[in-house]
């Protein structure tokens, strides 16, 4: 395309031989913006071919309206003309400013860009002004170029960045910022404004690592930034701990962004995640670890961890001070080495079920001790969970139990020697009674094993009869209520069919936890029980027996007597409790007697004889009696048992025999046995006393006639009246037997002369010569008596009575009715 001069300037312009202007006249004709030269005075000097060209269209823009668009005409008249429309006066105004500017050389160059209607599109167009010298001439070359392609690149770029920004900005809550390789900040959005502090006025166009990025990591942040701008890749993301305005640090996650935009280079975005809650719960999660950690540590109590898996991850420093060993040692089933073989699986098995359950548990094994020794530990172990809920493992603490599983063994040993079974359950609200301990003796005593019962307490209970079982579990409620020492009585029946009978006695304990523990001791009362069914029975036959009974204590102080007692003495039981038995004396015995039985009693525990007794009435009744001596184990007499039977009808029947064989049925006077009995005894008190003992044989005179007259029975009624006599006449020591027919003896003791007897044997003939009357019969009658006495006679009562009856004889010569003494030893018989 060749340039077209139209005027003289235009001329003047072109007509430089210079060939660098003919060069740029053909440069500048050969591009296609539109290009056109003004002098200093802002005439047009000169206009590219693409400007000449686009002059015809109709539709060009500002400033090239073809009929103004003319060399020599002027650039401010060609765009400020007539019939431009309103909007591109503004733009004409401008430009001229900046070409003048340009013209006055207060500038280098001056742009603008603008829109322009062509053909009812819009496109965009810069207008560029510099300055330009030719021909000592200064001027300035003014190019419009069409850069719609550009712009509308431009556009869709703004449009799209604009979009980006605004879900950006909807993204309220997450921080963003966008800036440029060299850190200055192009976007800063609402939650960066939150997070850092720095509103989006203060934060854009301000470096990023000036506002936010701490000294310390500042050059990391810039090798990060150098990084992803060379490879155009975000890099990882990262935790930073930046600042904020106000000086604190926060924590964040940092992803990065790296975009490419047209024009701009490239833009790097950091999408920042608030981490400092995360980092706190950490730090304070580590913080908590390390606390726990060190008081774990400091600790003489041994503590494990366990995960989920059941392995246990961490011991703490006691745990391996006490073993010896290492972490690494101990972790996973380490530990286990060091558990005693007799105690491992049982060990093993009872973690694993607790574990499974979730369950807290205690036990005790033996561990290994780092001095080759085992020892008894405390494991007691809990599940861990999470402020969700969630399982995290268990924890362990142990302690070293040994000296007191020691001695725990010596107490269950001394335990088992306790007669019984010593036992301790605890009853928690809502739960089955747990067994804790239970002395081995109750195997022996309940057939059940002991370590079983502590694992389920229906071994024990199910022992109840069932009928007894419901008031047994109310009486132990009651006292779990009232926190009162129990006692009670039941049966229970063995898994081998044996009743038995218990005592059970224990002391209820409130525990802090809510729950009761009970301590006691079950004893076999079985025996006792048997004895007193026993007693119930004694007791019956006690009050049901024939027998009087009197149970007397050590002090022969009534304790109890039965119902006998009171229907043989008369005395109710009220009356003689307390009492010494010895108000029943009949005063048949002597002191003597009681004496010699009591003693009896003492050395051989009992005694059985006779005892005439009074009752309430004051009558004398025989009793056969049979006192026993009861002893305690040590010996000493705790009581006396009186069992009487009543003879008194067998002794009315003896003395009835007696009198029989020692009396004379008609005169009720001793007969010849009794006779012989008394004079025997006469002789020997007269022995003993000095003193003498008359015989007197007495024969009545004429006493066969009355039988012959008057009949047998008046004769009886005689001898009667005639033994009455006797004895109303003697002295109570003194004795008139009855020995046959109508002869009689009557023996005087204690005579200290035979002469004392005399006034006797006087009063004898007296009353027995007095008138008798039998039944309406008057009679008389005699006697004769012949004395003897001993010793002056004889020393033998048959010599004395034989010298007695001759004696009679003598006084029946002499004519009745008086007496004759036996002659004297070595004198011949006198009629005296
Ligand atoms: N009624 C009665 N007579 C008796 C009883 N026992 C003996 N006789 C009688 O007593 C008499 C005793 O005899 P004698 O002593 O010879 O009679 P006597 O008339 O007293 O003679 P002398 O002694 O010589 O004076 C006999 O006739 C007996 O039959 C008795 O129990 N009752």
């Amino acid at each position: 395309m060749t340039a077209t001069i139209v005027s003289a300037e235009q001329r003047a312009f072109t007509s430089t031989p210079d060939a660098t202007t003919r060069l740029l006249t053909t440069v500048l004709d050969a591009v296609s913006d539109r290009v056109l030269v003004l002098d200093a005075q802002g005439s047009i000097v000169m206009i590219n071919a693409a400007l000449q060209q686009s002059a015809w269209d109709n539709s060009l823009p500002l400033g090239c309206l073809p009929h103004h668009l003319t060399l020599g005409s002027n650039y401010q008249d060609v765009i400020t003309g007539g019939g431009q429309p309103l909007e591109y006066q503004a733009v004409a105004q401008a430009m001229l400013s900046g070409i003048r500017t340009v013209l006055s050389g207060q500038t280098d160059s001056f742009s603008l860009s603008y829109p322009c209607h062509i053909s009812a599109q819009q496109r965009w167009f810069t207008m560029k002004a510099t300055p330009l010298a030719w021909a000592e001439q200064r001027g300035v070359v003014i190019t419009h170029a069409d850069i719609t392609p550009t712009a509308l690149v431009k556009e869709a770029l703004r449009q799209g960045e604009l979009r980006f920004h605004t879900l950006f900005d909807s993204l309220a809550h997450v921080p963003i910022q966008g800036y440029a390789p060299d850190g200055t900040v192009r976007y800063w959005n609402q939650a960066s404004e939150r997070l850092y502090g720095y509103t989006a006025q203060q934060a854009l166009g301000a470096n990023l690592l000036d506002l936010i990025v701490p000294a310390e990591i500042r050059a990391y942040v810039e090798q990060a930034i150098a990084e992803m701008v060379m490879t155009q890749r975000p890099i990882a993301s990262a935790e930073l701990n930046l600042l904020r305005q106000d000086g604190t640090h926060v924590s964040v996650l940092s992803s990065y962004a790296v975009v490419q935009t047209p024009g701009q280079g490239i833009e790097l975005f950091s999408v920042d995640t608030d981490m400092t809650a995360r980092q706190q719960a950490q730090d304070a999660l580590r913080e908590s670890e390390q606390r726990f950690s060190s008081i774990a540590n400091a600790t003489p109590v041994m503590i494990w961890l366990a995960g989920t898996d059941t392995l246990c991850h961490w011991f703490n420093a006691g745990w391996l001070a006490f073993t010896g060993r290492t972490m690494a040692q101990e972790q996973g089933h380490g530990w286990t080495q060091g558990v005693h073989p007799d105690d491992l699986q049982r060990c093993i098995s009872f973690y694993l079920s607790h574990f499974e359950q979730r369950l807290p548990f205690q036990m005790e094994y033996r561990l290994m001790h780092h001095s080759g020794q085992y020892r008894w530990i405390h494991d007691s172990g809990v599940p861990r969970f999470d402020a969700q809920g969630e399982f995290l493992g268990y924890i362990g603490s142990c302690v070293d139990s040994h000296e007191v599983r020691t001695i725990k063994d010596q107490l269950a040993a001394m335990a088992e020697l306790v007669p019984g079974v010593l036992y301790q359950f605890v009853l928690r609200p809502g739960e089955p009674w747990q067994f804790n301990y239970l002395s081995k003796g109750v195997e022996a005593f309940c057939g059940v094993c002991a370590e079983l019962a502590c694992q389920d307490h229906t071994v024990i209970t199910q022992l109840i009869p069932q009928e007894e079982r419901l008031a047994h579990h109310a009486s132990l409620a009651q006292a779990t209520r009232d926190l009162v020492p129990w006692l009670y009585e039941h049966r229970i029946k063995t898994p081998q069919g044996e009743l038995k009978w218990v005592r059970a006695q224990a002391t209820p304990q409130a525990q802090p936890d809510g729950s009761v523990r009970w301590t006691g001791l079950l004893t076999d009362i079985t025996p006792q029980k048997a004895q007193e069914e026993r007693l119930r029975l004694g007791a019956s036959v006690f009050d049901n027996i024939q027998e009087t009974i009197i149970i007397a204590d050590a002090q022969r102080v009534i304790v109890d007597v039965n119902a006998a007692f009171t229907r043989v003495t008369g005395y109710t039981r009220a009356e003689v409790l307390g009492r010494n038995p010895k108000f029943l004396k009949s005063g048949h015995h002597s002191s003597e007697f009681y004496q010699t039985m009591w003693q009896d009693i003492d050395v051989q525990g009992f005694w059985i004889g006779e005892v005439f007794n009074r009752n309430k009435a004051g009558l004398v009744y025989a009793v056969m009696l049979n006192i026993n001596a009861v002893r305690n184990d040590l010996g000493q007499v705790t009581h006396y048992v009186g069992v009487s039977t009543d003879i008194n009808q067998l002794k009315l029947q003896q003395e009835m025999l007696e009198r029989v064989a020692h009396y004379d049925a008609l005169t009720q006077l001793p007969n010849r046995v009794l006779l012989a009995d008394r004079l025997h005894q006469a002789i020997a008190q007269a022995r003993r006393n000095q003193t003498k003992v008359a015989v007197c044989y007495l024969d009545l005179d004429g006493f066969k006639p009355i039988n012959d007259t008057l009949g047998h029975a008046i004769g009886d009624g005689v001898l009667k009246v005639i033994a009455w006599r006797m004895n109303e006449v003697l002295r109570a020591s003194d004795t008139a037997a009855r020995i046959g027919g109508d002869e009689f003896i009557v023996l005087l003791s204690d005579n200290e002369h035979g002469d004392n007897v005399r006034p006797i044997l006087d009063r004898l003939l007296q009353t027995i010569n007095q008138p008798i009357e039998v039944n309406g019969h008057q009679t008389t009658v005699s006697a004769s008596i012949g004395v003897s006495l001993y010793p002056d006679h004889a020393c033998e009562a048959d010599t004395l009575l034989r010298q007695a009856d001759i004696a009679m004889y003598r006084a029946k010569i002499r004519g009745k009715n008086c007496y004759s003494f036996s002659p004297s030893p070595g004198h011949s018989p006198s009629l005296d």
